[in-house]
């Protein structure tokens, strides 16, 4: 179809060219329900739309004739050593996005030299992760009875995984309006309309229906609709942890012999109770605008808790959608970044390609970003780099 460079094709197909491309390819592969899952937010979606527009806050300071060639975008993260300073975020039920989920994310990220966080309402169990990749990812894990807990905690660690990531901002289920009107529940719905709606996605339903990975297997077996529904009535009995406290913390540090990281911080006082319990290192994260609406944004209160905790090791997400974001979240004292729906969509585009190709997108937009800004690495980040901006830059 090619001649002399020309594409002769009536309508070549659109390049996939940034996280925003793949965002809307998966939003048309995948039903409403699925979609709002991923895409959607908690009430109002403010701290959702909040996530991105504390990005659009800051700008740079560009230092010229530096010298610098090929920028080095390597960290560490709990003493691992990362080839960029992107992880891939808990994501349950990715069976959702591709059947291929969790073991095609952990493998993208292993082919671009990062780590991927399991969810404890994975599409794959811990073992089978594990058994598919080579390298020690971390784990999530949602806290609830003692004993629950204390089992996941024994598989992840006999499985290899090192460091664990427990999540606290989850007390109840978000008010998830888009999931509620589409038949996502809680519980799931399927009625006839929306079976009919499904069709308009004939690989998808296919596909989903054909493997089955639409529960969370690591709590429950099988993985029909019974399997699913069962899982979400075991997400609003177990993993929503109204009675967890601080105590619970300090019990699941004196239980795991690995790193272990606090996910749901946003305050400077809870980052330096999370240090007082042990924690290696706080996520300040608001789940991705999914749970407290009108909580703030992740990048808003990163500096607070940076100051708070100067020793300890700070990861981000939130919002994250541009290889310039990651660099303003790493000047302002994150060690690094996680991402979750852009991974989602590469999923539901591509699979295991799919997400290394959003990879490769962040890896190099960071690099690009750098090289422009006259920074030699992500570990020379720090706030001199960036100027803020009263009015935000872009509408992001
Ligand atoms: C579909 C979906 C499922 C999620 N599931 C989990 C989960 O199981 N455990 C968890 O700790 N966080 C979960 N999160 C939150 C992410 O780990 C992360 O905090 C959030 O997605 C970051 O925001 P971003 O999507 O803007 O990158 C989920 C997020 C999405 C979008
Ligand atoms: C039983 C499925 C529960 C998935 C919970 C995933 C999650 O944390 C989210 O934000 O959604």
């Amino acid at each position: 179809m090619h001649a002399f460079g020309f594409d002769l094709r009536p309508r070549a197909p659109r390049p996939l060219l940034t996280v925003d491309d793949y965002r809307r390819a998966a939003r048309r592969r995948l039903p409403a329900m699925v979609r709002e899952y991923i895409d959607g937010g908690a009430d109002d979606l403010a701290t959702l739309t909040a996530n991105r527009a504390a990005f659009a806050r800051w700008g740079f300071r560009p230092r010229v004739l530096t010298g610098h060639q090929s920028p080095d975008l390597a960290t560490t993260v709990a003493g691992v050593d990362l080839d960029l300073p992107v992880l891939l975020a808990p994501v349950g039920l990715t069976g959702l996005a591709h059947w291929q989920g969790d073991v095609a994310a952990a493998r993208a990220a292993e082919r671009r030299g990062t780590r991927h966080v399991l969810s404890t309402a994975s599409s794959w169990t811990i073992e089978e992760v594990a058994e598919s990749t080579t390298r020690a990812h971390f784990f999530q894990l949602y806290p609830h009875s003692g004993d629950t807990a204390t089992a996941l905690m024994a598989r992840a660690w006999n499985a290899g995984y090192r460091t664990m990531m427990v999540t606290v901002d989850y007390p109840v289920r978000g008010n998830r309006e888009g999931e509620r009107r589409t038949g996502m529940g809680p519980p799931p719905t399927l009625t006839p309309v929306q079976a009919l709606r499904m069709c308009r996605h004939p690989t998808w339903t296919y596909q989903t229906l054909r493997h089955r990975r639409i529960s969370a297997r690591n709590l429950v077996e099988g993985g029909g609709v019974a399997a699913a529904v069962e899982s979400v009535e075991i997400q609003e009995r177990h993993l929503s942890q109204a009675t967890l406290n601080w105590d619970d913390l300090t019990w699941l540090r004196d239980g795991w012999q690995g790193r272990l990281y606090v996910k749901g911080i946003l305050t400077a006082q809870d980052a330096e109770k999370a240090v007082s319990c042990g924690m290696d290192g706080v996520v300040v994260s608001n789940h991705g605008g999914r749970q407290l609406d009108f909580a703030p944004a992740a990048l808003d209160v990163l500096p607070e808790i940076v100051a708070a905790v100067p020793n300890t090791e700070v990861l981000l997400d939130g919002g994250v959608r541009r290889g310039s974001d990651v660099i303003k979240a790493l000047a302002l004292g994150a060690r690094a970044v996680l991402i979750g729906r852009p991974y989602a969509y590469g999923l539901a585009v591509g699979a295991e390609d799919g997400v290394a190709r959003v990879l490769d997108i962040f890896a190099e937009e960071i690099e690009r970003t750098l090289a422009l800004l006259g920074a030699p690495s992500v570990q020379a980040l720090d706030p001199t780099w960036l100027r803020p901006h009263p009015t935000p830059l872009n509408a992001g």
